[in-house]
């Protein structure tokens, strides 16, 4: 049996989605809320199987309140920590086996998935027994890709963010589709140089998980990390864009650690530099863009 933990947008519609194959599925969220099947932590934390949907910021201090020991974990949540500047799997690791241990990812807007529209989706472990098991809880029209690939599927569900920014600031300038779909070939060029660098392998950077949610969110205005960069390029302020979000961006949190990461390790990572120091030292966008293209 599968308990899903986190109720936003992408976790209860991972939950609906599954309720369809496994009318038994519960879910638990920090803040109540009335979805059928809403149980407290305490219950959730019973099933054999759970699935982690939180914001990635959260999720060390999270880990620190349950014991998931002998537990088998999904994770869905796209982050890297940047306090720790770890990995999800790394701070996973400190409580969970790595054969216990899977991620979730690739091109799903969760509205898309409430409406049961067709999506796919690669779910990665060291473990591929564990990846095939978890497959199993998913209905049809959600078509579940297996891999061993988790620094690759974690790198690329986390950079895509980065470079979903950059294309909503390229958007909001007004620059053009030949400038924005520079950006994004640079984009998936760049995320595999930082992935590859960490053990990831260049052929996730072109399947599901990486340019097909690379071109997914940095092409719409249903992505939240794309609307930050709109309104970044409009000269909105960070605070008011977030807090008029009122979801979870991702890559605002994510360009720090990579920026940190890529300067510790030397690792060229020009538009995630850029992103980072519109977010972060207050550049003009037009000024960022124009060094990028020089
Ligand atoms: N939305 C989408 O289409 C997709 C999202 N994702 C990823 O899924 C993750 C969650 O995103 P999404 O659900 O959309 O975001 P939301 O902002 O809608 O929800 C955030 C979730 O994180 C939980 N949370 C936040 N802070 C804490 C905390 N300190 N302790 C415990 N729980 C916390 C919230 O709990 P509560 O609200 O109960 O307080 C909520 O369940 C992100 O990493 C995102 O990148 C991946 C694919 C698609
Ligand atoms: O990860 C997502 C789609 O795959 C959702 O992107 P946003 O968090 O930018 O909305």
């Amino acid at each position: 049996m599968i308990s899903v933990i986190g109720g936003g947008a992408w976790g209860s519609a991972l939950y609906y989605a599954i309720k369809q194959k496994v009318p038994d599925a519960v879910i638990t969220s920090r803040t109540k809320r009335d979805i059928d099947g809403f149980v407290d932590l305490k219950q959730a934390l019973k099933n054999e199987y759970i699935l982690i949907v939180i914001a990635a910021q959260a999720i060390k201090d999270f880990l620190r309140t349950v014991d998931l020991k002998n537990k088998k974990i999904l994770v869905a949540s796209k982050g890297i920590d940047n306090e720790k500047l770890m990995f999800l799997n790394e701070i996973f690791e400190e409580y969970v086996e790595a054969e216990n241990l899977a991620f979730i990812s690739g091109p799903s807007f969760a509205k898309e998935v409430k409406e049961n529209k067709p999506t796919a989706l690669v779910i990665a472990s060291k473990n591929l027994k564990l990846a095939e098991e978890f497959s199993k809880f998913f209905p049809p029209f959600l078509k579940i890709y297996t891999d061993s690939d988790v620094e690759g599927v974690e790198v690329a569900g986390a950079y895509k963010n980065v470079i979903a920014i950059a294309s909503g600031i390229c958007e909001g300038l007004n620059l053009g589709k030949n400038a924005k779909a520079a950006l994004l070939a640079r984009g998936l060029v760049e995320m595999d140089r930082f992935g590859e660098f960490f053990g990831a392998k260049k052929d996730t950077f072109l399947g599901v998980a990486g340019a097909g949610d690379l071109f997914l969110t940095a092409n719409s205005t249903m992505s939240r990390n794309y609307r930050v960069g709109l309104n970044l390029a409009k000269g909105k302020h960070l605070n008011d864009i977030l807090n008029k979000l009122g979801e979870v961006a991702e890559g605002v949190y994510t360009t720090k650690a990579i920026y940190e990461l890529s300067k510790k390790h030397n690792i060229y990572t020009p538009i995630a530099d850029e992103v980072y120091k519109i977010i972060y030292e207050n550049k003009k966008p037009l000024k960022s863009l124009e060094d990028l293209l020089k």
